[in-house]
Parts: structure tokens; C-alpha cells; sequence
């Protein structure tokens, strides 16, 4: 078709923005009044890429399942691909002009920000517009945090938009599917069985609602519970994550409970931990080194000796510390660990297993089904005490065993082996006698791992290590270009 005759459209490019309502894109491109496409592209780089597992493309294909769902009643649908983005816009370009392309503005791993200068590039080439909108309130060039936080609450402050398509607006159904035929078509079936929260905007509705109305009750008492926090816990990082929903929709969600007085302190306990997730990813967004690197220069020179046996350990929850390895096998099964504990795993990887924080990076960012970079990486260094600036944490997974899993509920569940044993040795079976062993016919080393290392050792040679490199130059240089950068104005730290 020649190019005069062909009908102009916008198209929506969904990233992590899996949703219709309060999404800038979209809005940004219905308010031009032209016609416009939705279009999801399974990249093959990212399906190549080792942070994602198949537990998020699973999420992802719910997600678009149900968006197409609720464009039924706009005898709309979104185009599915599995291709690379260029490729896909130069196809549809063979039917229709594209004059503009709307999305988020990604704050993403390497692979994804190399994607968007390439995107940039065709775009450019092309004569196609591209409209990149902000996300959640995460800033793009900024210098430091001067008024971040009330540009932050500005942004969260405003009206939710809208999904208003006018009459015929979007490409109907019949138009996306001629449009499909020209491209390979991921299969979108997933299983209804696993384990794994699912994913699309009306379930995610179903966990916010749940939360605000009567899971909240036990936030702050259970936030560091492994068992109970699954309950009180809003459970709504991957509907964040993949932006099911905005963090300004649940962010004035949690306002409206304070305005009526309810749960008044579990909510503002809930909304500096939403502060928090656009702090590390603003973070992030300004400091994208922080994928491979330390963050403080002065941490660098740190070169840790890395053992197979224990990352294998570790990963596959056999390292012989009951609570290590109930969370490692319950997060490989279910997706999901309260922060606490995710902090703890590392601390644990880090400190008393003395491996290199980037090794952890991808075997989590894989189990994680909120997997969200700009959080994952900054969070991953601070619990391994590279940052210079946080209190350096070490987490004894024997102390908070006994602390926040008392009876052992939750490591017997994901420690079968130890489903037997008095509660008395839940939390250090290693301490039993032969005798003891005997008598309950579970053996140390054959029917559980001797634990992998010496707690106290290995606590002490991480501490004397970090602690002096607390006071090296280079270190302290950077805690002031860091604190300079990223501390915010008023002071509502989270850093
Ligand atoms: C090593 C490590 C890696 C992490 N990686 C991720 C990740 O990839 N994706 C992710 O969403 N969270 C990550 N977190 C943060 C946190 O553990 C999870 O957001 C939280 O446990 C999710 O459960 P929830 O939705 O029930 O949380 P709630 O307690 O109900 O919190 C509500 C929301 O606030 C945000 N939030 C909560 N805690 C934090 C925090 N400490 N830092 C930043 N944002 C927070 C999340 O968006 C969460 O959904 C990580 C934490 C650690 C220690």
C-alpha cells in the first residue's frame, strides 16, 4: 500500500505497565484522538536473558490474557508478538504509519536500556515519534534528590487517568488479528496449578482489596514472620512489578483507609514501604552501574573467592541452616519471601558463605516473581554491606528462626526432613548427640546437611573485613558523593 494511503495510528508499547487504567501511554496516546494499537512484544533477548524465568513470562502471558479480556467490550485487542520490538514496528509499518509510540520510561537491566537506544535509533530513521512517559514517579536525569520527594507525592497526588477509548479508537480485533498473521505467536496457555501468584489487574484488584479491608490488620506484627507474612503482607510486588497496577492507585487506596481511620498505623507503615520502592528504584534509575558493580567505588577491590558447592547449596536450600533452607526451597517453589527473610538469605550468601553479592543476583532475580531491578539490585548490595553508608546487618538465620518461626511451623513445612524432630531442635538439629540422633533415627549428614559453615567463624571474618574497609578513604569518599546524591531533602531517608 502506498504510504499516502495508509491510516495513521499510534501504538502503545507495554512494558512493565501491564494494565488499562492509570497508565500514561495509554492515556497519552487516546488523547491524540488517533487510532491506536496495543502491542506487547516477548522479546527474544529477554526470553534469552538469564534474570527472567519461566515464572514471569507465565505472569506476563496472565497479565495480557486478562487485558485482552477487558478489551472485549472495545472489540479491541492487543497484539501479541514474540520477535524484537524494531522488527515488529517495521511489519506493522507495511499497513498502517505510525506516527508516534507511547510507553513507560523503563528503569531496566543493560540488555533493556541497549534496546531503547537501538529503538531510539530506528524510530529516528523512521520518522516515528516516541513518547516516553514517567513511571511510577521515578524521575529520569536527575542529579541529586533536591525536592524528589515532593515531586514524588505530586505525582502520586494526582487524579488517576482514565481509560476512555472513544468508539473505534483502538484496532479491533479483526484488524490485530490480521495483523498477528504476519508474525510467530508465543502460546499464551500456563498453568492454572502452579504455585505462583497469577497475574492480570482483576486479581490483583482481589489482593488489594483483601489487604485493605482485612489482611492489613496483622501488618506490622507479622512483616517479619516468614509464615504470616504471606497473609499480612499485601502480596502486591508483582502486581507492581508489572505495573497490573500503578503505585499511585494503591498509594491513594492506603490514603483513603487513613482518611476513615483504619488500620491508620499499618497503612503508614505500608506507604513508607511504597516510598521506599521508588527511592531504590530512583536509585537505580541514576545509578545503572549498580547491576555489576558496587555502588561505593571503595568496595570493589573486594574480591571474594567463589565456591560452586556453596552457591549450590545455598540455591538449592541444603546448606544445613533449617531456616536458610526452608526460605531458598519455599521461594524456588512459591515465588515469594517476606523482606525480612530476603534480607537474610543474603546476608547469610554474603557474610557467613563470604561469596560475591553478584552471584546472587540472577539465581533471585529468577525465584523472585517480583523480580523489579531497580529494588533487586540496590537491596542486594546494601544486605551484603557494600553500600558504606547502611548500618552494616548481619542476620543470625538460627536467632531469627527462633525469633519470628518459634515452633518451627514454617521450616518444617519447607524442611520435611526436619517435620519429626522436637521443636527443640528445629532451629540447630545439628546440636542433637548421636544419642539423640539415634532416638529419633535422623542422622546428621545422611538425612540433613552438617551445617556448611561456622556461624560464629565466618560472622567474625566478614565483620573485621567490612568494618575496617568502613574507614578506608575511598570508601568514606564515596559515602559523601552517595549521601550527597541520594539523600533526600527532607530527610524521609530510606536509603
Ligand atoms: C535482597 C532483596 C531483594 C529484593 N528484591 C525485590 C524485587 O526484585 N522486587 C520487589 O518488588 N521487591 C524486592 N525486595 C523488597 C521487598 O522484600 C519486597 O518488595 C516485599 O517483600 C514484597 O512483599 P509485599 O508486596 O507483600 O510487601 P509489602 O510489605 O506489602 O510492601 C508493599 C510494597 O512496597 C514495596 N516494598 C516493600 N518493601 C520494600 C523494600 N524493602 N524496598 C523497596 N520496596 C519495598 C513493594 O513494592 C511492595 O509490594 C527485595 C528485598 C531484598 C532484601
Amino acid at each position: 500500500m502506498n504510504i499516502k494511503n495508509k491510516i495513521e495510528i499510534n501504538v502503545v508499547l507495554f512494558k512493565r505497565d501491564l494494565r488499562l487504567q492509570d497508565n500514561e501511554a495509554i492515556y497519552n496516546a487516546l488523547s491524540t484522538g488517533r487510532k491506536t494499537l496495543f502491542l506487547y512484544v516477548f522479546e527474544d533477548m529477554l526470553l534469552n536473558d538469564p534474570h527472567y524465568s519461566e515464572r514471569h513470562w507465565n505472569f506476563i502471558k496472565e497479565s495480557l490474557i486478562d487485558l485482552n479480556h477487558s478489551l472485549i467490550a472495545f472489540n479491541s485487542e492487543v497484539l501479541i508478538v514474540q520477535s524484537n520490538i524494531n522488527r515488529t514496528l517495521q511489519i506493522i509499518q507495511e499497513t498502517y504509519k505510525i506516527a508516534c509510540v507511547y510507553s513507560h520510561q523503563e528503569t531496566g537491566i543493560k540488555v533493556t536500556y541497549d534496546r531503547d537506544k537501538v529503538l531510539k535509533r530506528f524510530l529516528l530513521n523512521n520518522m516515528i515519534q516516541w513518547e516516553e512517559n514517567v513511571n511510577n514517579g521515578v524521575f529520569r536525569g536527575l542529579r541529586d534528590r533536591n525536592n524528589w520527594v515532593e515531586m514524588w507525592e505530586d505525582f502520586m497526588d494526582e487524579p488517576l487517568l482514565p481509560f476512555r477509548p472513544k468508539t473505534g479508537q483502538l484496532c479491533s480485533r479483526e484488524e490485530v488479528a490480521h495483523l498477528a498473521s504476519f508474525f510467530h505467536l508465543p502460546d499464551l496457555a500456563t498453568d492454572s496449578d502452579s504455585p505462583f501468584q497469577k497475574g492480570g489487574t482483576s486479581i490483583a484488584l482481589k489482593y488489594m482489596h483483601t489487604f485493605f479491608n482485612e489482611r492489613s490488620a496483622n501488618y506490622n506484627a507479622h512483616i517479619s514472620k516468614p509464615l504470616l507474612s504471606r497473609r499480612s503482607c499485601s502480596r502486591l510486588s508483582p502486581y507492581l512489578s508489572w505495573g497490573n497496577l500503578s503505585v499511585r492507585q494503591v498509594w491513594q487506596e492506603a490514603a483513603r483507609c487513613i482518611d476513615q481511620n483504619k488500620y491508620k498505623k499499618q497503612m503508614e507503615a505500608f506507604r513508607s514501604r511504597l516510598r521506599w520502592q521508588a527511592h531504590f528504584i530512583q536509585k537505580f534509575e541514576m545509578e545503572d552501574e549498580m547491576e555489576f558493580v558496587s555502588l561505593n567505588k571503595g568496595y570493589r577491590k573486594l574480591k571474594k573467592q567463589t565456591s560452586e558447592r556453596y552457591i549450590e547449596a545455598w540455591k538449592n536450600g541444603m546448606t544445613g541452616y533449617p531456616l536458610v533452607d526452608a526460605c531458598m526451597r519455599c521461594l524456588k517453589e512459591t515465588g515469594y519471601l517476606n523482606f525480612r527473610m530476603r534480607a537474610m538469605v543474603v546476608s547469610f550468601f554474603t557474610h557467613n558463605l563470604w561469596q560475591p553479592w553478584q552471584k546472587a543476583t540472577i539465581i533471585l532475580s529468577r525465584y523472585f516473581l517480583d523480580f523489579e531491578p531497580g529494588i533487586h539490585f540496590p537491596q542486594i548490595q546494601m544486605q551484603a554491606g557494600e553500600t558504606g553508608i547502611n548500618m552494616l546487618r548481619m542476620y543470625n538465620p538460627t536467632k531469627n528462626g527462633i525469633a519470628h518461626d518459634p515452633d518451627g511451623i514454617f521450616i518444617k513445612k519447607w524442611v520435611p526432613e526436619l517435620a519429626e524432630l522436637d521443636t527443640a531442635f528445629v532451629h540447630q538439629p545439628s546440636r542433637m548427640t548421636p544419642m539423640e540422633q539415634q532416638m529419633a533415627n535422623f542422622f546428621i549428614g545422611k538425612n540433613y546437611p552438617k551445617p556448611i559453615v561456622n556461624l560464629q567463624e565466618t560472622r567474625k571474618h566478614a565483620s573485621d573485613i567490612l568494618w575496617n574497609m568502613k574507614d578506608e578513604n575511598t570508601v568514606i569518599e564515596e559515602n559523601f558523593r552517595i549521601l550527597q546524591k541520594h539523600t533526600l531533602s527532607n530527610r524521609k531517608k530510606s536509603s
